[in-house]
């Protein structure tokens, strides 16, 4: 985005020339490409985002689906997506999912793509589950070393050499942060993550899903530029200390001279100050507290975001449209920043800039899964009117709103398009007070669900239910393995925090009538910040 005048504009040029920008987010959306302004052309500019990573997961197991989603004029986009778990790891169901990748022209990361693209395989080679009634979309996908190379940041770099990027990761065992450089050319950038409780795999791979439930990027210009971001807001308060000392690690031992922090939806009251170089620079005000030098992303307590201050721009039309993409605040919000902070006044190093996740749903998200049959819908339709909140059957907002990619006869239902399906609730997730009723659970994002049950029913039970409702001898079969090898809890405890999800009974309507009144009063204990 390209906001100021034509001073603005030919001093932003001058400044991102030759630099390179990563933005590393979560959930990321097209909308991010706001960050990617006219003035950035002859930059190195890449996006790149996941879902999770899949730390248990043998490197070479993974596989991914890669697709162009739009190329015009400087920049290539891509998609990343996790094309199935191989079925020798039924375990593990966690998603990995880099969706996108945008590029501006000779970017080491281009022509990795370029090459990458001629070693797909086929279409259709990857099992897809039967238990579920919809099926990832067969795409191309990279050969699992390429697309591991591709996609995990530390292997990444080993994909090739020379001028391609290299990346490493170090882990600051006092802090609880974790460092990772990355090298395109002769360009270093520098990326901090700090997180209260960095997995081990982190300390390997240098990044991991739950760590970076948050986004962002950043970077830079010349070095040293850097990046430093926290988790989430909940544990906002656990996290600050640790923030502290990688700050102090970073303004020492890597000579960082600025470091930016964006919450979104959040007040956060790190001592900034400790930050700048003179009292001075001390911010004036609350609002400004954490953002003394950058006021264009000044927090503003009552926003629910940053989106207030940074105005989507124009640029973003062509892309959004290109591939109906819903707009997501955090990420525009994010970008924007970003693109803003291009701007600021320092030269030699660029701003990094985070978006924290909102913790601010006034009521929360249930997500109540089950193998079909088990009760989902009678469940949630009476929760929904003991507690108010929104029943969501995704099962009819697929049918209805035609989320998906047409019929399957062979499972004999809609194939769900899922980024169509988490577009379409993204807003209404963010607001808060729904109940989701679906029998999947693992490819909503994490970070929409306060609580996840999964209902359970006896086998026999079930086999009498799903006979009622005349399935076919395969459909019954796989429904009924499915509930006998709780898949569903598996997957919910793969995919969200074991303390989110609860597995209920729902053999009989007393086992429904006291599932009701146990969330029921959830519900109304329910506070924001639990
Ligand atoms: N705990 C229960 N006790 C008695 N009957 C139940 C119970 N749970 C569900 N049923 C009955 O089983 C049938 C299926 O229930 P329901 O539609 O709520 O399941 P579901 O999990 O939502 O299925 P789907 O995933 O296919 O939508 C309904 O006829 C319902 O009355």
């Amino acid at each position: 985005m390209v906001t100021g005048g034509g001073k603005g504009r030919r001093k932003m040029r001058e400044w991102s020339r030759g630099s390179f920008v990563c933005i590393l987010s979560w959930q990321f959306r097209l909308h991010s490409l706001v960050a990617v302004p006219s003035a950035f052309r002859g930059s190195y500019i890449c996006i790149l985002s996941w879902q999770s990573l899949p730390s248990a997961l043998p490197s070479d197991k993974r596989q991914f689906h890669l697709r162009f989603l739009q190329t015009s004029g400087n920049f290539v986009c891509a998609s990343f997506r996790l094309a199935a778990v191989p079925s020798a790891l039924p375990s593990d169901k966690r998603q990995f999912r880099l969706r996108f990748l945008l590029q501006f022209r000779l970017h080491p990361f281009y022509q990795f793509m370029q090459s990458a693209e001629h070693a797909w395989p086929q279409p259709g080679k990857n099992p897809s589950r039967h238990h579920r009634h919809h099926r990832r979309r067969e795409e191309p996908c990279l050969p699992p070393s390429v697309a591991v190379r591709g996609l995990s940041p530390r292997v990444f770099v080993r994909h090739s050499q020379g001028s391609s990027p290299s990346l490493r990761s170090v882990r600051s065992n006092q802090s609880q942060a974790h460092c990772f450089f990355l090298e395109l050319g002769r360009r270093r950038v520098i990326a901090v993550v700090c997180h209260c409780c960095l997995s081990p795999s982190v300390a390997v791979r240098g990044l991991s899903p739950r760590s970076l439930s948050s986004s962002v990027g950043i970077i830079q210009v010349k070095p040293p530029v850097r990046c430093l971001f926290p988790r989430s807001a909940p544990i906002l308060h656990r996290i600050r200390p640790a923030c502290r000392r990688l700050v102090a690690v970073a303004l020492s031992k890597w000579k960082v001279e600025y470091v930016l922090l964006c919450f979104q939806g959040f007040q956060v009251e790190l001592p900034s100050h400790r930050l700048l170089s003179s009292p001075s620079e001390r911010p004036a005000s609350k609002s400004h507290r954490l953002l003394p030098h950058f006021p264009f992303i000044a927090q503003q307590p009552s926003q629910p975001s940053f989106l207030s201050i940074a105005q989507p721009p124009g640029e973003r039309g062509s892309l959004s449209r290109a591939v109906t993409v819903r707009r997501r605040q955090l990420w525009s919000t994010a970008a924007t920043a970003c693109s803003k902070a291009v701007r600021s006044p320092f030269e030699g190093f660029w701003v990094v800039v985070m978006v924290e996740e909102s913790g601010r749903r006034k009521r929360p998200n249930i997500l109540v899964t089950g193998t079909p049959g088990t009760g989902k819908t009678t469940t949630c339709t009476a929760l929904a009117e003991a507690t108010q909140l929104r029943h969501i059957n995704v099962g009819d907002l697929v049918r209805d709103k035609n989320l998906h990619d047409g019929w399957d006869d062979e499972l004999d239902c809609f194939v769900l398009n899922e980024d169509l399906v988490c577009d379409e609730l993204e807003d209404q997730m963010e607001e808060g007070g729904n109940i989701v009723d679906y029998h999947g659970c693992d490819f909503f994002p994490e970070r929409w669900f306060d609580c996840v049950v999964v209902l359970q029913t006896d086998n026999t039970v079930l086999y009498d239910r799903l006979s009622r409702r005349g399935y076919n001898e395969s459909k019954l079969s796989n429904n009924i393995e499915c509930e006998i090898f709780q898949v569903l809890l598996e997957e919910a405890k793969e995919s969200y925090p074991e303390d989110r999800v609860v597995a209920m009974k729902s053999d009989t309507i007393e086992d429904i009538n006291r599932n009701v009144s146990t969330l029921t009063d959830w519900v109304r204990n329910w506070h924001p910040t639990s």
